[in-house]
């Protein structure tokens, strides 16, 4: 695992330039895209590459991570209509190379195993961008997590709505209680992960994360069987790291070409 401290402007830029290297060497490419405020500098950074240097996703198809159960197909909520706002609608996917789980289907288990077979017929994930909530959960893989789970119905907790009421006029009753999520298996498989994680209120979950014991209490810990995780932080995310002094010389004295 590799963890790098960088201020929030410079992580946009460096998981940009890690999905830019994967897009221009491999077009065909599969991305693993995540909702929530954290990787929004990243689609900034992706929209602005796409805009003045010509950076295509013409040939590259995405897969989402979850979604809430429920939201009707216009609400601007909806995961599905998040990342067309965030991403999708400032760059050239093409019509739709970019799916999500369908949270609105009358069948809900056998949705996530459709979901999960699209993703295999593709060949699975080559870079998914990733963030974490305050209880370590990724996606919507709440603590307690099997960590061998794959796409399937969950419920989410007090403290996720919580978190997330802030995009529903800060009513928490109006955060779904169920969501379709990836699975931390599903996840797993993806060939690189990108965590990007900003703010003091992620401290502790980013501690856990990386130098905590695997555990279903804190679901990102799993990220620690990953043979390529890369983890973007910023000062206030890594303030609970113990070996940050190590992170930071050694990231200091990486070679530009290797890359992420
Ligand atoms: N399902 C999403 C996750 O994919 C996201 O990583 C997390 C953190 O969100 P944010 O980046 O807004 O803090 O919360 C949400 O619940």
């Amino acid at each position: 695992m590799e963890v790098v401290i960088a201020p929030g402007s410079e992580l946009g830029r460096l998981a940009a330039s890690a999905i830019e290297q994967l897009v221009r060497s491999q077009p065909d490419a599969v991305l693993g895209l995540a909702t929530g405020s954290s990787p929004l500098a990243v689609y900034d950074e992706l929209a602005r590459r796409h805009t003045e240097r010509g950076l295509s996703f013409a040939r590259t198809r995405a897969f989402m991570l979850d979604e809430y159960v429920g939201l009707a197909a216009d609400h601007p909520e909806r995961y599905r209509n998040v990342i067309e706002k965030d991403l999708v609608s400032r760059v050239d996917f093409a019509p739709g190379a970019v799916r999500g789980p369908d949270g609105l289907a009358d069948d809900l288990v056998a949705a996530c195993a459709d979901y999960e077979d699209a993703i295999a017929a593709v060949g699975g994930v080559d870079l998914q961008i990733l963030g974490i909530g305050t209880d370590g959960h990724v996606a919507f893989n709440e603590p307690g997590s099997s960590l061998a789970s794959r796409t399937r119905i969950k419920t989410l907790t007090r403290q996720t709505r919580e978190d997330n009421a802030r995009f529903f006029g800060g009513d928490v009753d109006q955060v779904p209680q169920h969501v379709l999520t990836q699975g931390l298996a599903t996840i797993m498989s993806a060939r690189h992960l990108v965590l990007v994680a900003t703010g003091k209120g992620k401290a502790e979950a980013v501690h856990q994360l990386v130098e905590g014991p695997v555990s279903a209490m804190w679901p990102a810990t799993v990220l620690q069987h990953h043979p390529h995780v890369t983890v973007l932080v910023d000062d206030a995310a890594a303030s609970r790291l113990q070996l940050a002094g190590y992170y930071r010389e050694t990231f200091a004295s990486k070679p530009d070409w290797q890359g992420l």
